[in-house]
């Protein structure tokens, strides 16, 4: 696989400053999730600031895609195109009358003609779940809203690396979990996503490799595992481990774990005890999964499955899900999380439907499909109104009875958000 981004040997300060970094030999492998994560005054800003341009090093070198960057004009300008960064602070990043006009800066600047543009811009837009907003001044939004039109600007010029700036600080968990998913979608969609943070519980759960930074330097590249495992350099690097981790070691120490992975979200924390615990204690019989794409116009199928009665919790996922499920009138119990948290209740024997959209459904069905088959469970799988249900695995008989006989859930006029859980992966 081709690295999207390499620092080697980089150094950097600022005028009459010590050295902010020292000797960073990182590369980011194209179409990974990668959290730079360490303490203030790292240097994680300053590395970031590298990736397309805007800080050039003292010593040692960045290559873009293979392609050393030159800091001309020509070669800032196709680095800026392949590489998107979005600031900590959305408030630096949009100054432009009305929300449209700002994203349609970046493909302004790029040359690209008017009716491209236009197309740039609602694209990218609506990608963010803002397609509505583009007569708003951007400072009247609130600062979720402010986020999204800021990643809607850098999307817009359609680039290969997304680079995130500390993307969930200022941001309430659940507005935070929501550009965590839409991070997820745009990764989904093939891009890198390269993102600083203090947040051990996201950079835990949401990375597929840490960069963990302290003085200047990288004191370790790994996965989150091996990472948020290490006590002495966690220590090292003034941070603590994320809880479901601090859980985990604390079972360890009193002997009850016997050296398994590390799991990195509820639901593997729960499967982990359970297998410990002797295996399950109830439901058998696991529930099903029914998807529906929101990409889609027709809802009857939506509407008879919702109208049966069986399902007992809807999740939405994406921001083109979530519109649809307002559009709609459905109201999720999970917005965030969702394949886990769908994955646990179809442990517990329940019913539920996720809906999402485009490439979104392919992923979700196998992610399904991957855990059905890691835990040895027979939970259904299904895509609305195209394919009966399937079973990963087991047999149907019982389903019925037991959804006649419970109270029909109503989506459509009630339903509640989840506690914010910072295991929830
Ligand atoms: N514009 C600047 N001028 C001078 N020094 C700076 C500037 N920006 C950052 N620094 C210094 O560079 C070092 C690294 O800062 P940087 O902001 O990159 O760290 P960080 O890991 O992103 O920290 P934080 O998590 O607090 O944002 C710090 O010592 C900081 O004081």
């Amino acid at each position: 696989m081709r690295e999207a981004i390499e620092f080697q040997d980089v150094h950097f300060a600022y005028p009459n400053r010590p050295e902010s970094l020292r000797g960073i030999d990182v590369a980011v492998r194209e179409g990974s999730k990668v959290a730079l994560v360490g303490p203030n005054g790292a240097g994680k800003t300053t590395l970031l600031l590298m990736c397309n341009g805007m800080l050039r090093p003292t010593r040692g070198a960045v290559r873009v895609g293979g392609v050393p960057v030159h800091y001309d004009a020509r070669s800032l300008r196709e680095v800026r195109r392949k590489v998107g960064l979005v600031f900590q602070n959305s408030d630096a990043q949009l100054f432009a009358p009305t929300v449209w006009q700002d994203v349609a800066f970046g493909p302004l600047n790029l040359g690209m003609e008017k009716d491209e543009i236009k197309e740039a811009v609602d694209r990218a837009l609506h990608q963010v779940g803002m397609n509505g907003y583009e007569r708003r001044p951007p400072h009247h939004l609130s600062g979720g809203e402010k986020k999204r039109v800021a990643i809607a600007g850098v999307l817009a010029m359609e680039p290969e690396v997304l680079v995130f700036d500390e993307p969930t600080s200022a941001l309430d968990p659940a507005t935070a979990e929501e550009v965590m998913d839409l991070l997820d979608e745009l990764n989904h969609e093939g891009r890198t996503v390269l993102l600083s943070t203090h947040d051990v519980e996201l950079a835990y759960r949401w990375a597929d490799e840490v960069v963990l930074m302290e003085s200047g330097t990288v004191l370790r590249h790994g996965s989150p595992e091996t990472i948020f495992s290490d006590t002495a350099l966690l220590h090292q690097a003034r941070l603590k481990p994320p809880a479901v981790m601090d859980l985990y070691r604390e079972l360890s120490d009193r002997g009850l774990f016997n050296g398994e992975k590390p799991p990195r979200s509820a639901l593997a924390f729960t499967d982990l005890v359970e297998s410990l615990a002797g295996g399950r204690r109830y439901q058998d019989r696991c529930g099903t999964i029914s998807i529906w794409d929101a990409a889609g116009t027709d809802s009857t199928a939506l509407d008879t499955l919702l109208a049966s009665g069986t399902v007992a919790r809807v999740g939405a996922m994406g921001t083109r899900a979530k519109q649809r499920a307002s559009e709609e009138g459905i109201i999720p119990d999970f917005t965030y999380g969702v394949i886990d948290k769908c994955l646990l209740r179809a442990v517990a024997g329940e019913d539920s439907l996720i809906l999402t959209a485009g490439g979104m459904v392919a992923h979700t069905r196998e992610r399904i499909a991957a855990y059905a088959i890691e835990s040895g469970r027979e939970i259904g799988v299904r895509t609305v109104g195209r394919d009966p249900q399937e079973q990963a695995g087991g047999e149907t008989e019982g389903r019925e009875k037991r959804s006649n006989n419970e109270i029909v859930p109503d989506h459509r006029h009630s339903g509640h958000e989840d506690n914010i859980n910072g295991m929830a992966g």
